[in-house]
């Protein structure tokens, strides 16, 4: 049981007193096709909140997406809804191409976010950071979630590319993905945020200016 009492959204991810140590608690309502921008000072909890909404950290409180709380499903699928994106992807491999399920589609999506073809015949190690977070993101894509968490997904990358890959988020939005956005990038707030909330001391307030 969640344990957790009241109302969550019928189309989106609805967080529920969740916290851990010093951080949270969280209460957050991201409905279906939109995008949660959070920002916050070196430390504040940023990626600690994604990690426990993607069910990666230990947290007291509830996530449910479309009204079905994490605590009462099984982890994998919790996750395969849900899918956390972090600053530092992990590769089990070090051949690209091991990585990405439909070509087609991969191809497709590295052209729109400038990724150059030759990268999928390249060893992981020798591709750049900012390859490394695009081709991280394709990967995402590829399984279709319902939800991205997406830790600084454009931290390595030039403004031209940054607004290719916003292009790219901004067509999932409106095909119906929730994404949760954090970014140290006031100006990409600006441009993704549906709403822009800052984590303060351990807890979240909107931004009204
Ligand atoms: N599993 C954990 N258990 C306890 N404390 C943790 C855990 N993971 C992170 N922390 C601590 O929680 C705080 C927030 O860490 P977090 O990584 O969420 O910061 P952040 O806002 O993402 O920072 P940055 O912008 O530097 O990436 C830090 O003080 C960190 O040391």
């Amino acid at each position: 049981m969640s344990g957790v009492s009241g109302s969550v959204l019928a189309h989106g991810l609805s967080v529920r007193g969740l916290r851990h140590a010093h951080v949270g608690p969280f209460d957050i309502d991201v409905p279906a096709g939109s995008c949660l921008v959070v920002t916050g000072q070196s430390g504040a909890g940023k990626s600690v909140l994604l990690r426990m909404i993607a069910d990666l950290d230990p947290h007291q409180g509830d996530v449910a997406l479309d009204g079905y709380f994490c605590s009462r499903m099984p982890a994998h699928l919790w996750r395969r809804q849900v899918l956390y994106l972090p600053a530092d992807p992990g590769w089990w491999s070090d051949i690209v191409l091991d990585h990405v399920s439909d070509k087609d589609c991969t191809h497709d999506l590295m052209e729109q976010v400038g990724l150059r073809r030759g990268v999928l015949y390249d060893p992981i190690h020798r591709l750049s950071t900012g390859e490394r977070q695009r081709l991280a993101l394709i990967r995402g894509l590829l399984n279709a979630p319902r939800v991205m968490l997406m830790d600084e997904p454009c931290s390595a990358l030039d403004a031209t590319t940054t607004l290719l890959v916003e292009a790219v988020l901004r067509t999932k939005i409106e095909e119906g993905m929730t994404i949760i956005l954090v970014s140290h990038d006031l100006s990409q707030a600006v441009r993704m945020a549906g709403t822009h909330c800052e984590i303060v001391r351990g807890c979240l307030h909107e931004d009204v200016s």
